[in-house]
């Protein structure tokens, strides 16, 4: 044999062990498909392959995939269920289906700046979980085209951005600007007595006369917010104050479509698009008791083709066609009637008319004593403070814990580590050599993660988006303490073990009762003197959590045990003092926000928030708005608080569930499948490393 016939026949070796590798790649992606994600693939060809890692579960945009795809041949759909890492694509014939299967199976696709190899197998049947459709809450409707582009053009223009107050325009994460009335946002109210000079712009008049003739309202709106927000802007969920405005409530989404999100105080949530030239009605339900907000961020996942009815309620768009969309300059107009009675509708748990100012503020939550009230007790106490705090409570997190390094530093090189709960991502990248990622329920601190160029999603730590077994570590520092039950806690170990690998390690630090160990207070309590030589302190800091001193009465997981009945005096929650011992289990930990600015250039955590009061506002520099929304009552979860100087300063209070000694191990204990390896006290903190047997 030549020379050139021995490289012919290495090349021809080296391409069958290449086809062998992605062989044995492919159908290990078929094996987890079928046993995770209950996918069936077919070793027989047909006209619908599956694609393993072609999902928007792995950053892959459906633009991305679909013209990877449509290279290849006629397309004739092209399923991507959200947050999966799989999509389904059918070929109008089988002939195309396997040129696609023999061109792309372990074939590289770029997408978003990352890489992913693509794996096919045939599938019979396309399977379209979640396909079920959301309703719109009650008394929401969607005109799509409400406007022509001309008239958009012209409503744009008749907005004078340089005249806006100092107050408008010191609002950090959108602009606004007010006709008729001004809408301040630190009483979250309006001054019915003092009608802005000009009216509202005459650009309005045709769509509202539209409005007037379609009879969507009654009489014409005298108020009018203008807000416009770049990409990555929002607004935080909040119901717009009841006595502040009438039922009605239109707002025209004007130069691009933001997906704005409703949330019913049970938990339920709606994402609704709102294309640009759209007009969204907001009546009854929808307008007093879900909440609305738009979350800051620079995608939002939307419905391929989307909906172009104008159906009185239309059903939100499936999810079957998912795609990510770049969020552009988004203008809204949205008008409104100003109320001059207080209000008498139909939803009083969420109605600042009823009970004036003093009975507006809630008495604090008691102990949850089933699934929906603990969700309940966490949104509000948790996951709403961690997003209003997101930029002031991630300045007070740099250093990394030691021995969470040296647990990061042991792993080998290479090794895929998952931090469920990863804040402001501290620990993502402190062992450059793993492989990470982050994932944390605060929308605003993963922000903060992509902007230090983390991989890091928004995930609930009960349901991590991540395949069973697909990690060989990870870490839950400071999360867990946050869960409301026992049943919630043993779920989310339960879950860090499902996403480990067989032989993968779990770190768990958890807030600690005992503050003192071994003699020694912990890092928390010692800095008790800081603050009376003058230092405030914001909450919670870096290397703290919880001292002992005290027996408890209330406390404790073995309290969960006894009946809602039995806690419904005693069990309501603490506020705890920090920096001091703790004398329950179960409390409410108060955070001070930093970060005033002068009043009325930010907005209040709490649009039911009394009127006159001082208002609290956020750190500005937060990508989240401090207006932690009331969902049906007014937030509890932020006050005003006097601080010297006459200012008002936010207090927050977070949720914890602090662990007596053993009680970690004795959680852990009750997940299968898992062992303790070590268990140790850290700064005031219990802390164990589970490894997945
Ligand atoms: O931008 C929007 O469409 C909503 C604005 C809004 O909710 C408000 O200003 O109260
Ligand atoms: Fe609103
Ligand atoms: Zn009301």
């Amino acid at each position: 044999m030549d020379r050139d016939g021995v490289n012919n026949v290495r090349a021809a070796a080296r391409r069958s062990k290449e086809d062998k590798k992605v062989l044995k790649k492919q159908l290990k992606a078929s094996h987890t498909l079928l046993k995770h994600e209950g996918v069936n693939t077919s070793p027989h060809p047909s006209r619908s392959v599956v694609v393993a890692n072609g999902g928007l579960g792995n950053a892959v945009s459906r633009e991305d995939l679909s013209a990877a795809l449509k290279q290849i041949g006629d397309l004739e759909s092209l399923l991507m269920p959200p947050q999966k890492p799989y999509a389904f694509a059918t070929y109008r014939s089988e002939d195309d289906a396997r040129k696609a299967h023999a061109q792309l199976n372990g074939q590289k696709l770029e997408s978003g700046g990352n890489a992913v190899t693509l794996y096919l197998s045939y599938v019979d049947s396309v399977k379209n979980e979640g396909e079920a459709s959301v309703r719109f809450p009650e008394g929401l409707t969607l005109l799509e085209d409400f406007v022509s582009p001309e008239e958009e053009a012209l409503l744009l223009a008749a907005v004078d951005w340089s005249t806006s107050t100092e107050a408008q325009k010191a609002l950090k994460h959108r602009k606004v600007k007010h006709y008729g009335f001004e809408f301040r946002y630190d009483n979250n109210n309006v001054d019915k007595d003092k009608p802005l000079p000009a009216g509202l712009p005459q650009e309005c008049l045709a769509v509202l006369q539209r409005c007037l003739h379609d009879g969507l309202i009654s009489v014409l709106p005298d108020q009018l917010t203008v807000n416009q927000y770049e990409a990555g802007q929002g607004i935080p969920p909040h119901v717009d104050t009841h006595s502040a405005f009438e039922d009605t409530i239109l707002s025209l989404s004007l130069g691009a479509k933001a997906v704005m999100e409703f949330r019913h105080p049970d938990g339920r949530a709606v994402p609704v698009v709102l294309p640009e030239r759209s007009l969204l009605v907001m009546k009854r339900e929808s307008r007093y008791l879900w909440t609305h907000g738009i979350t800051p961020r620079k995608f939002d996942l939307v419905p391929a083709c989307e909906p172009r009815s104008a159906a009185p309620e239309p059903d939100v768009s499936s999810h079957s066609g998912l795609t990510l969309s770049k969020r552009g300059t988004r203008t809204s107009f949205t008008f409104r009637k100003i109320r001059h009675q207080p209000c008498c509708c139909a939803f009083p748990s969420a109605c600042d008319s009823r009970g004036g100012n003093a009975s507006c503020r809630p008495s604090p939550p008691s102990l949850p004593c089933c699934h929906g009230d603990a969700a309940r007790l966490e949104e509000e106490y948790v996951h709403r403070v961690y997003d209003a705090i997101a930029a002031h409570f991630s300045s007070t997190r740099h250093t990394p814990w030691p021995r969470v390094c040296s647990f990061l530093s042991s792993l080998p090189p290479g090794s895929v580590l998952a931090d469920v709960g990863c804040g402001n991502g501290k620990y993502l990248g402190v062992n450059p050599q793993l492989v990470t990622v982050g994932c944390d329920r605060s929308g605003a601190l993963v922000q903060i993660c992509a902007d230090r160029g983390f991989h890091a999603f928004v995930s609930d730590a009960l349901s991590v988006p991540l395949r069973t077994a697909s990690c060989d570590a990870c870490i839950s520092i400071a999360v867990i303490h946050h869960f409301s039950t026992q049943e919630r806690r043993l779920a989310a170990v339960r879950e860090l073990v499902r996403i480990l690998k067989p032989g993968g390690l779990a770190l768990i630090y958890v807030w600690a009762y005992e503050q003192e160990y071994n003699k020694q207070k912990s890092k928390y309590l010692r800095d008790h003197s800081k603050q009376h030589n003058g230092e405030k302190s914001t909450g919670v800091p870096e290397e703290s959590r919880g001292p002992h001193t005290e027996p408890n009465v209330l406390t404790s997981s073995r309290l969960e045990s006894k009946h809602c009945g039995d806690l419904k005096d005693e069990g309501k929650l603490s506020v705890h003092t920090n920096r001091t011992a703790f004398n329950s289990q179960d409390l409410l930990v108060p955070w001070h926000l930093k970060g005033r600015k002068t009043q009325g250039e930010e907005e209040s955590c709490c649009r039911f928030s009394s009127r006159g009061e001082p208002s609290p506002v956020s750190d500005s520099s937060t990508s989240s708005d401090s207006r932690t929304s009331p969902n049906s009552k007014p937030s509890p979860t932020a006050d005003a608080n006097q601080v010297p100087g006459g200012t008002a300063a936010p207090v927050f209070h977070r949720y914890y569930h602090v662990f007596q000694q053993g009680e970690l191990e004795e959680l852990c204990c009750g997940v299968n499948g898992v062992g303790v390896q070590t268990s140790y006290h850290d700064q005031g903190n219990w802390c164990v490393v589970l490894q997945k047997e």
